[in-house]
């Protein structure tokens, strides 16, 4: 990830002083650190004897001079302020350990883990027969917290105002002025939209950046970052740096784990789109329904308060909850869809797919007193593709209005918008068709195939694998979906990660019939595996490499090697004479 590897001075600050900052120009940032202050009282109040004992310990932490925020222990320099969060599977002895290293240097810490019950559960011995009483424990955690070299400050509330307390303090040291954000969620689709949205602002006139999973920045010079949705620290001085830079628009991709662990948090989202929700991710959400309230949140104002406009595929069978929450917001509510029998904003009314792209005609109705049909061409293959770019123009218009840029000229733009790298990307060849997509979801396999077995003379194949330490109930549907989707199935490695790849071969072959092993073919080495689709697939044929789509590299064992789907299909392809 693009960071500033330090704050814009080396001025220091204190939790008083932004307050008063806050108090003269941001609200909302002043209501959460009273909300903080009246938190930290409540559980100090509990701790200690008096509130007068309460208050004085948050005087002295209110009035600590620090330079920076830090949310990694290993990163604290002297002056910093480190920030401890829970683990997502909560681990005492590891949250011990970053408070023991981050204290050593530390101007404070604000600490989400109650300190005492951290500490607490140190003193307590595996046998019972001769633990210490509760109280005795509580006395000694307390002792143990006192002789810390910096005060700890216990702050359960603290994700609900961390990205507004760490884009107080940038402002503070250098006022900037944000660009505004549009963010998008859903299982599939949100980096294709994030870039597109960037692209048609761009076209229309604004300076855009994209913060995803293909990398943050602007397009064309994407700096990779080790999250789709970066923690709070990384995505508000992201934030920072792109208004410093100038940038009037940022598309964010906001997923499901960053919503629900409030990564973005302070992010002045004002237009949210939603795509869809398909398996995946069920090794952290405990069902489809708590997927879906993740995903839901990104439409709640009291998340995120400068909501305005909410763009909503009702294609989707979970549209209900983003719409309802949504209306529950009262914000404006656009719809879009490819059914042209519903009631929709932004409905294509008409698609005509080819292996050059996509002709549609679109009919909207978004309250500008008239309504549009436009004719639209777009390069960009898929028929999910269309749904992307309905929901693109749509947060386009949103972000148009301010400037008066109509949905005529975002139309007109439509033709120039490229596909995300990975995504549908067509790699040259004398004959056949092969693609790299990033389809690593069955429900994106799925509509891969859907949308090229239309266009397929010949047969149809695909050549994928499923994520190591990731969702280990998608693999067989993934295999069933490339079965159901495909004529011919190569199935191989994708990231193994820290499993072995032979095993996760197996859970994909799970229920698989001997008709469907009759058209597999199985080949744990990815590069061979590509390269046996390509000496087979005859000339009518077509053929996906699916799941890993722009990704440089192939992670095993935590170690990434370089590996690029393009570039070695393209060698295959050479090797072949096939170009
Ligand atoms: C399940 C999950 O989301 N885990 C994330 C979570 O890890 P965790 O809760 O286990 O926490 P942890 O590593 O103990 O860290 C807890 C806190 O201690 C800090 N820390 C950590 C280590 C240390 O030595 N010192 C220290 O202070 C961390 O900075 C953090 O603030 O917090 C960590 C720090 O921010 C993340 O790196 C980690 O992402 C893991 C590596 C991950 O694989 N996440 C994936 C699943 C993810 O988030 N994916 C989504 C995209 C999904 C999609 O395709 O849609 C994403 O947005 O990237
Ligand atoms: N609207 C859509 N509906 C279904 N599948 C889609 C849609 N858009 C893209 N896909 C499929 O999903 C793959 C990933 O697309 P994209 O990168 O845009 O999604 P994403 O939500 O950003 O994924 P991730 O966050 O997991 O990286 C594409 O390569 C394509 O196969
Ligand atoms: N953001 C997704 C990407 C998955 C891509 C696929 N190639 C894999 O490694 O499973 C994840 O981290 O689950």
């Amino acid at each position: 990830m693009t960071m500033l590897t330090s704050s814009p001075t080396s001025a220091t600050v204190n939790l008083q002083q932004l307050m008063d900052a806050s108090n003269r120009n941001d609200h909302r940032l002043a209501q959460a650190l009273s909300a903080m202050i009246a938190a930290s009282a409540q559980a100090l109040a509990t701790q200690t004897s008096t509130n007068q004992a309460a208050s004085a310990q948050l005087n002295t932490v209110a009035n600590v001079p620090f330079q920076r925020f830090r949310l990694d222990s290993r990163q604290v320099a002297p002056n910093d302020v480190f920030v401890l969060l829970k683990s997502h599977t909560p681990n005492c002895q590891k949250s011990r350990d970053y408070l023991y290293q981050a204290a050593k240097n530390a101007a404070f810490i604000l600490s989400e883990i109650d300190p005492i019950a951290l500490f607490a559960t140190a003193n307590v011995p595996p046998h019972a027969n001769i633990a210490l009483s509760t109280d005795d424990s509580q006395s000694v955690a307390q002792q143990q917290l006192d002789s810390l070299p910096c005060p700890v400050l216990y702050v359960p509330n603290i994700r609900d105002f961390l990205g507004d307390l760490i884009q107080s303090h940038l402002q503070h040291q250098q006022p900037v002025t944000l660009p505004a954000v549009v963010a998008v969620t859903g299982t599939n689709g949100k980096t294709t939209i994030s870039q597109l949205v960037a692209q048609l602002t761009q076209l229309t006139g604004m300076s855009s950046a994209v913060m995803g999973t293909a990398g943050n920045g602007r397009l064309g010079a994407l700096v990779q970052a080790s999250h789709t949705t970066g923690d709070a620290l990384a995505v508000q001085q992201f934030l920072y740096q792109m208004g410093s830079e100038n940038a009037e628009l940022l598309a964010l991709e906001a997923s499901s784990h960053g919503l629900d662990q409030q990564r973005l948090q302070g992010m002045p989202v004002s237009v949210a789109i939603y795509t869809n929700l398909s398996r995946d991710h069920l090794d952290y959400h405990a069902d489809m329904a708590e997927y879906a309230a993740a995903k839901a949140r990104l439409f709640d104002k009291a998340h995120f308060p400068d909501l305005t406009h909410a763009i909503i595929n009702i294609d989707d069978e979970h549209a209900q909850v983003m719409l309802d929450t949504a209306h529950a917001s009262e914000l404006t509510v656009w719809t879009y869809s490819l059914d042209a029998s519903k009631t929709a904003t932004f409905i294509a009314a008409k698609i005509k797919p080819s292996l050059q792209g996509v002709e549609i005609s679109l009919h909207t109705d978004f309250g500008d007193g008239k309504i549009n049909n436009l004719d639209i061409v777009s390069p960009l293959l898929g028929r999910f593709n269309v749904a992307n770019l309905l929901a693109a123009m749509a947060a386009a218009v949103a972000i148009g209005a301010k400037s008066n840029v109509g949905i005529e000229r975002i139309a007109t733009a439509v033709a120039q918008l490229q596909g995300a790298v990975g995504r549908m990307q067509r790699v040259p060849s004398n004959d056949g068709c092969f693609i790299v997509d990033y389809a690593h979801t069955p429900d994106a396999l799925s509509q891969v195939l859907a949308s090229l077995k239309t266009h397929c003379k010949g047969q149809l194949w695909a050549v994928f694998g499923c994520g190591g330490d990731r969702d280990a109930g998608k693999r067989p549907l993934m295999a069933q979906a490339g079965l159901a989707g495909a004529d011919q199935v190569i199935l191989t490695a994708d990231n193994p990660r820290t499993e072995d790849p032979q095993m996760i071969l197996q859970d994909m072959q799970a229920g698989m019939s001997a008709e469907q092993y009759q058209r597999t073919h199985i080949e744990p080495a990815r590069q061979k595996a590509i390269e046996y689709a390509v000496n087979q697939a005859a000339a009518d044929d077509i053929v996906v490499i699916a799941g890993k789509g722009h990704e440089t590299y192939q992670e095993i064992n935590n170690v990434r090697y370089d590996f690029d789907d393009s570039v070695i299909l393209q060698h295959a392809l050479e090797h072949a004479g096939r170009v």
